[in-house]
């Protein structure tokens, strides 16, 4: 089921929160959606689980418009994380998980697996407010997917984890991915869209300035990196042209190229001047280009 998004526009007001958003998120896939604070992102998830009207445009899911009254096909990790801190994990799995059509027995069954997954079996008769925020957050993201939805929307699912837990919610995503699951989820952190996403559309200002595929955005992009290591000074690389950037490291230098031709006159210029360990061309990352498309107003 492929999730399509046309000219979508929402203001708030005068202030236009997202422009002529158009995206295709293909299904069984993981879709990335970057942006600085205030691009949009959210109010983008808002519009396609129907929280928010849409000002223009058209949402739809494998060719319709999304029926909302059908709430266990779509799982939604909302960034404002809202559980009951008065009751237990299980009450309020329960209650949650009845709202989407699911048996009581079914429920706890799942819920069982979810903690014994994410190594806290004792949490089920807790109550939120006694658990520390990160493991909230588990409890949160169990809460999205426990009805098996076919479209799951997470908003930072990442943020205010450490790292151990984040790397055992990336491996629940992957294996929900597995398991045919549609994911769009919203970061600010590069590194873990460049690792989970073959989509990816980047957001300023609510319009997309990138979009696409990971592999076609970095070869479009043009700029390379260049790492070299050796024992004498690069510096003379700092205004070589067709250098963006020039960095020094304790080893040697690492470079922004304008692209890869540059490489090959700067392995030519470094010929005869000494001992060279390392000479390495790398794609540039989705920091780089993040960096470059969206610039300072990122904070
Ligand atoms: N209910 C609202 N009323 C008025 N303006 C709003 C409302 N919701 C969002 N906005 C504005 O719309 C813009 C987009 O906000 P949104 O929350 O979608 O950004 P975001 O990309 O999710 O940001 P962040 O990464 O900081 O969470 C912002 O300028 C925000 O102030």
């Amino acid at each position: 089921m492929t999730l399509l998004l046309k000219q979508v526009t929402k203001r708030f007001d005068e202030h236009i929160a997202v422009y002529q958003l158009s995206l295709e998120i293909p299904e069984k896939e993981m879709f990335g959606f970057l942006g600085g604070n205030g691009a949009g992102k959210t109010t983008t998830f808002r519009m396609i689980l129907g929280l928010l009207d849409k000002t223009e445009g058209e949402i739809s899911w494998n060719g319709e418009s999304i029926n909302y009254d059908k709430s266990h096909l779509i799982g939604y990790l909302p960034e404002e994380r809202g559980l009951y801190p008065k009751l237990t994990v299980r009450d309020q799995l329960i209650y949650l998980g009845k709202l989407r059509g699911m048996k009581k027995q079914e429920v706890i069954i799942e819920l069982e697996s979810w903690l014994e997954r994410f190594k806290v079996p004792e949490y089920i008769d807790k109550k939120v407010d006694e658990l520390s925020k990160g493991n909230q957050q588990k409890i949160q993201f169990i809460t999205a997917v426990i009805h098996k939805p076919k479209l799951l929307i997470l908003d930072e699912p990442f943020s205010g984890l450490d790292p151990i837990n984040v790397e055992m919610l990336k491996e629940a995503v992957v294996d929900l991915k597995m398991q045919d699951t549609s994911i769009v989820f919203s970061s600010h952190r590069m590194e873990h869209v460049e690792e989970l996403c073959e989509h990816l559309c980047i957001l300023h200002k609510g319009k997309p300035v990138v979009q696409g595929s990971l592999k076609d955005i970095k070869q479009t992009f043009g700029r390379k990196n260049l790492v070299v290591h050796g024992d004498h000074s690069f510096d003379f690389l700092e205004n070589f042209p067709g250098v963006v950037q020039y960095k020094k490291i304790a080893q040697g230098c690492e470079l922004q190229i304008e692209n890869e031709e540059i490489s090959q006159r700067i392995f030519s210029a470094l010929q005869g001047q000494g001992f060279i360990r390392k000479f390495d061309l790398e794609e540039p990352s989705l920091n780089d280009i993040f960096i470059e498309k969206v610039g300072a107003s990122y904070e």
